[in-house]
């Protein structure tokens, strides 16, 4: 288990994170909700190490982690499988890299061209199947669904619950749908400033 006790976080002079207690149980996925800036992607910087808690203890991180982030991080100029590729151990072949990527409903048309080229939704997918093909023990995925049409989102939600079984998934999202489709706890998180008189607060 992942278990996040009392974390705090400072970002440009303001307290983000304040006292948040949550805990991420192995192989499960928790869903973490609430208003615009009340901190969620702070706190998936946080466990993928990429922001620096000012107090508190995040326990339980031990193997590979991957994220599905908000901005797809793509490079411009290569394709969806160089994309991917670019990340992944060289004995990731580019075969299975196609079949992950139309298993997420990516078009045969689409996977030839630089990813510049593509619709949002097509990026998505391209940053969802980085993440999932990396294998990691943690995947941190950032409202990873944003721009995926109705039909494809249950294509890609199907995948992601098929592929991150047995993994722990921390999942930001604004959708208690999509939350619920992963079979999700959902954890709301409040803005700090609405913390308990004892200056804690319970994710
Ligand atoms: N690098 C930074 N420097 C200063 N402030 C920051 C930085 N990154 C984030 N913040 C602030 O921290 C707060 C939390 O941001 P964060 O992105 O974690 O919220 P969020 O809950 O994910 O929001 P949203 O639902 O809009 O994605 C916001 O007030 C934001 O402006």
């Amino acid at each position: 288990m992942i278990a996040v006790r009392g974390l705090t976080v400072h970002l440009g002079g303001h307290t983000v994170l304040d006292g948040v207690d949550l805990d991420l149980p192995d192989g499960g996925v928790v869903a973490v909700t609430g208003p615009n800036g009340c901190g969620k992607t702070t706190l998936g910087r946080v466990l993928l190490g990429l922001v620096e808690p000012a107090d508190g203890s995040v326990r339980g991180l031990g193997g590979a982690r991957a994220a599905v982030f908000q901005e797809d991080r793509l490079c411009e100029h290569l394709d969806a499988v160089a994309n991917v590729r670019l990340v992944l151990p060289h004995d990731v072949g580019a075969a299975e890299v196609t079949a992950e990527l139309r298993a997420l409903g990516l078009t045969a048309d689409a996977l030839g061209r630089p990813v510049r080229d593509l619709s949002g939704g097509q990026r998505r997918r391209v940053a969802i199947a980085r993440a999932l093909l990396a294998e990691a023990d943690l995947v941190v995925l950032d409202e990873p669904f944003t721009g995926i049409d109705a039909a494809g989102r249950d294509q890609v939600l199907a995948r992601v619950a098929q592929s991150c079984a047995g993994r722990t998934v921390l999942l930001i999202t604004h959708d208690q749908d999509d939350a619920l489709r992963l079979g999700a706890t959902v954890v709301d998180l409040p803005r700090a400033q609405a913390s308990d008189d004892d200056g804690r607060r319970r994710a």
